[in-house]
């Protein structure tokens, strides 16, 4: 078998196909797998869990290891009791409120490239649990895994005339990871100093839909105000919904926050961490751009150290704060007391 792009991986395991990392664990994603993929992948029924070490320790089992870290994917031995529906039961949060604990459980601990099965599992917008299995359909090297969350290509640039806003061009990059196509905006013009810039991540409920949940659609229509007033600037309008762990696990995590959860404890109770994404991808459009240093419009350290961790500049942060609504105030300053966002 040849080792095959990230992008078919991710999309294997989003038809509920096994893929192999080379010198690692061969996964099947517990979200996707059909009964009758299983019973071709894992025959004698005798394959492992594996989760991730936030949702281990949702369950309650990543302290019972001797190197408990969170970041640290979990095996959880297959017995006689944990059969398949109870495992499905295992990975979802919707029904850890209304069932009894599932147990007992025995983690063991990870192997190699279990945490690349986990990022891949992420990439695909899926939960973080799969069954570890013999059989795959597909090959995975995981230095290529690294390589592609950092690859972008330019597809497409054209002129995109905006309301109220200096001559724009909207340029269309690929993801070399997942596929997905990432949109920047360049407003205007800035020759000489570093641009303004936003990095905006995608939020469907908040952008389109005018969530109040969120402060992402004002967000967006003030950063396009600043930037046109300043007379140009870039948005990068980046495919990392729901903080980077996509539609579906942003829409779960909601229904957790129905439920009481603030914004971080959902995130970790699917099995995330609180923020899943990091800005590879957007360094690198700003470097296809010719923007090495930029003023970036943020509240959010990581969003600055990320971008300087990929060799960007920030020569400046640029403050963006919107007034809360009765909705959003907890969100917002659940972000300031737990993500150690600036006021
Ligand atoms: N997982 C999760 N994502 C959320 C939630 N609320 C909003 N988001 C997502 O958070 C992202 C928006 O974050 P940003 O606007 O970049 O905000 P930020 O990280 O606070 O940083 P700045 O706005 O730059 O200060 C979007 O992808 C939203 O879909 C939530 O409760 N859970
Ligand atoms: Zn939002």
């Amino acid at each position: 078998m040849t080792s095959r792009s990230i992008e078919q991986a991710v999309a294997a395991l989003r038809r509920g196909e096994p893929v192999a990392i080379v010198d690692g664990p061969t996964i099947l994603p517990l979200e996707t797998a059909t009964r009758a993929m299983l019973d071709h992948a894992d025959p004698g029924g005798e394959a492992n869990l594996l989760v991730s070490g936030a949702r281990a320790a949702a369950l309650g089992l990543g302290n019972r290891l001797a190197a408990a870290d969170e970041r640290m994917p979990v095996r959880i031995e297959r017995c006689d009791w944990l059969d398949r529906d109870t495992a499905q039961a295992l990975f979802d949060p919707a029904g850890d409120f209304s069932r009894g604990p599932i147990g007992p459980l025995t983690p063991l601990e990870a192997g190699p490239h279990d945490g690349a099965a986990i990022q891949l599992l992420g990439l695909a917008g899926l939960l973080p649990a799969a069954w570890l299995v013999e059989k795959a359909a597909i090959d995975i090297d995981p230095a290529a895994l690294d390589e592609a969350r950092r690859s972008v290509t330019l597809v497409a640039r054209a002129r995109l005339p905006l309301d109220d806003l200096p001559a724009s061009q909207m340029a269309v990059f690929r993801d070399g990871a997942t596929g997905e196509e990432h949109a920047a905006l360049i407003v205007g013009a800035f020759e000489g100093r570093p641009p303004l810039v936003r990095l905006h991540s995608e939020c469907l409920t908040g952008d389109v839909f005018g969530s109040l949940k969120c402060d992402c659609g004002p967000q967006l229509r003030h950063a396009l105000r600043i930037i046109g007033d300043e007379g140009g600037g870039i948005l990068l309008y980046l495919r990392q919904e729901g903080r980077g762990i996509g539609l579906a696990n942003k829409i779960r995590a909601y229904a957790l926050q129905d439920r009481g959860l603030d914004t971080v404890d959902a995130n970790r109770r699917l099995g995330f961490a609180d923020d899943e994404r990091d800005y590879g991808v957007a360094a690198a459009i700003l470097r296809a751009l010719g923007a090495d240093a930029v003023r970036l419009l943020t509240n959010n350290p990581n969003k600055v150290e990320g971008l300087e961790a990929e060799g960007i500049r920030v020569a400046e942060r640029v403050r963006h704060h919107m007034p809360p609504n009765p909705h959003n105030a907890a969100y917002l300053e659940t972000k300031k007391a737990r993500s150690g966002h600036h006021d």
